[in-house]
């Protein structure tokens, strides 16, 4: 696959001297879905905004498509949907008014068909008369998904498209990433819920205090980053951990009832068998076991304290 989105040593100043940007390379792939991860301020929005054309860089060279955002903006924002943060739009038009303006701000062709299909995949089909104002909160953020796709673009941003839903809109939005992924188009997505870009996502990028500090397919870094437990249950408790298991690094818990033992995924001995038969040597027996492995959200946690 080719990027469509190459984005080389991208800084951002602000005004008042905030770094909010340093030095971010970055390729997007055509038609994957990529999440954007970071903590509050991190950059995430910037880093969007700067791609979108709504900010300029201080730094560095984006293009879209190969086209350059700078030298050749019409291009290069044409080909993408953007749905931000806040609700931008026009409170006492309807629906359908709204959407078909979208489509025509970028120079298409009028396309009831499409509209029509856009809205009804978002469920605002019925809604189609309504003024914006009347509709509640979820059904205004569909709107702003409709609007960012009415031009048919081949990108599509999603600045924090769940934050503030309710359960039902978020799967519904899930599904309408996903779909959207199956017609081809690539999609960026923010998000500081680990479970969102942890279903969703291709590729995880961590961002933290203005920089990337990880970009990683999402089943590799769960692998690679993944630390398992395995936690035995004992018949009898013990009292302390006896010399023989020393170097282990077990953990005793729940009084003494149970024994931990982490492990690393990837490494090529795991340990497992050895500390089986030392226990069984030790004689320590156990009625039951569990493994557990880490979630992205773990990961997640000690890469952006790690950061610090
Ligand atoms: N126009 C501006 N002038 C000065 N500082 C700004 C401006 N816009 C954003 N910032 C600062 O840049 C930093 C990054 O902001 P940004 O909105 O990109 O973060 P974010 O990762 O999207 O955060 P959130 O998850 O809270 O939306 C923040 O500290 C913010 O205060």
């Amino acid at each position: 696959m080719s990027p469509i989105i190459t984005i080389a040593d991208l800084s951002k100043t602000y005004a008042t001297g905030f770094e909010a940007l340093k030095h971010v390379t970055l390729e997007i792939e055509s038609g994957e879905i990529f999440a954007l991860l970071g903590p509050n301020g991190a950059g995430k929005t910037t880093l969007i905004s700067i791609v979108c054309g709504l900010v300029n860089a201080s730094q560095g060279r984006v293009t879209v498509g190969g086209h350059d955002i700078v030298r050749n903006y019409r291009a290069a924002r044409k080909m993408i949907g953007l749905v931000p943060q806040e609700l931008t739009t026009d409170a006492f038009e309807s629906v359908w008014a709204t959407v078909n303006l979208s489509r025509g701000l970028f120079g298409k062709r009028r396309d009831p068909a499409l509209v029509e299909d856009i809205l009804r995949r978002l469920s605002l089909w019925d809604k189609k008369d309504s003024k914006i104002i009347t509709l509640s909160g979820g059904m205004k953020r569909r709107v702003m998904i409709a609007k960012a796709l009415a031009h048919e673009p081949q990108i599509l941003f999603l600045d924090e498209p769940t934050a503030g839903v309710d359960v039902e809109l978020r799967r519904d939005m899930w599904n309408l990433v996903r779909k959207l992924r199956s017609d081809g188009v690539t999609i960026i997505l923010t998000t500081h819920y680990i479970d969102e870009a942890e279903e969703m996502a291709d590729r995880i990028g961590v961002i933290n205090r203005g920089e990337l500090v990880l970009v990683e397919d999402k089943a590799e870094l769960m692998r690679k980053l993944g630390k398992k437990q395995l936690t035995l249950q004992l018949l009898q408790p013990l009292d302390a951990i006896p010399g023989s298991l020393s170097s282990y690094g077990l953990e005793l818990s729940d009084d003494g009832g149970e024994l931990t033992y982490s492990y690393d995924t990837q490494a090529e001995r795991t340990g497992i068998t050895a500390l089986l038969r030392d226990l069984a040597d030790a004689e320590i027996r156990f009625r039951d076991l569990r493994t557990r492995q880490s979630s992205l959200e773990e990961i997640f946690v000690n890469l952006v304290s790690d950061a610090k």
